[in-house]
């Protein structure tokens, strides 16, 4: 049956999300791209079920997705493991279009900045959710936490879509719903539980591309 929350297979659920960045951080504190993209997978189920109007921010996401299971199934597999390792070999073989865009254009690491970045309005997100209130408008709360990260890295045609697209989003109610966590208070718990795995899955990377520099990698 398709609900708001999308077919069965495609349900969406924050455990799933959680247990997947639970996951992503090795023991040395590397991030492994196999569970990275997992999160995201996760995170486009729940955008599928908001309609269509998201389509276009689900297109490209998905888009970068598969930029990056093509490394991590292709020939160089091996060095696609984990954003450490792929950092690494890309920069080591001049795979990164490091000032403008030339004959790398789909490199693993500028592909991978731009989930970075919406990984940063994902944690604003999910706090401004956590700490909300009944009469809060989940529009505003994601209008904020996208103003305050990604858009600062979008055209103006992009960042007036994407405006538009928040305007329907559903309300507070129905979003914790869709969660599948159970009642607000496990939901706000749950937030509570998967904003410092995602907030150190995201440091983690920021300080990487600071380190190299590709914090602006067009
Ligand atoms: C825990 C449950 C609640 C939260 C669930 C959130 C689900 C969100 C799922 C996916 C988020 C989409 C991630 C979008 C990645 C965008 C990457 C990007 O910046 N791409 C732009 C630049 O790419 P290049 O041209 O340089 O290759 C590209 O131009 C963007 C195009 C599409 C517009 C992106 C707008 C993003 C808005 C933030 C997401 C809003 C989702 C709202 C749903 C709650």
């Amino acid at each position: 049956m398709q609900t708001m929350a999308g077919s069965e297979d495609q349900k969406f659920s924050l455990q799933e999300v959680l247990d997947t960045f639970k996951l992503c951080l090795s023991e040395n504190k590397e991030v492994y791209l196999e569970q990275y993209v997992a999160g995201w997978r996760g995170l486009v189920k729940f955008l599928n079920s908001l309609g269509s109007v998201f389509g276009f921010i689900s297109k490209d996401a998905v888009g970068k997705i598969q930029i990056l299971v093509s490394y991590m199934k292709g020939e160089n597999a091996s060095h696609y493991a984990t954003v450490q390792s792929m950092v690494k070999y890309e920069l080591d073989n001049n795979l990164v279009d490091v000032n403008k865009k030339g004959s790398h254009p789909e490199s693993g690491c500028r592909t991978l900045l731009r989930l970075h970045r919406a990984l940063r309005w994902l944690e604003l997100f999910l706090d401004r959710l956590r700490t909300s209130t009944e009469d809060s408008k989940t529009s505003a709360l994601c209008a904020e936490a996208y103003n305050e990260s990604l858009a600062q890295h979008h055209p103006w045609m992009i960042r007036k879509a994407a405006g538009m697209a928040f305007l329907v989003l559903p309300g507070r109610q129905t979003f914790f719903e869709v969660m599948n966590v159970g009642p607000p208070e496990q939901v706000v718990a749950k937030l509570g539980e998967a904003l410092p795995l995602i907030s150190e899955v995201y440091q983690i990377t920021e300080d990487l591309y600071a380190q190299h520099n590709l914090l602006d990698l067009p």
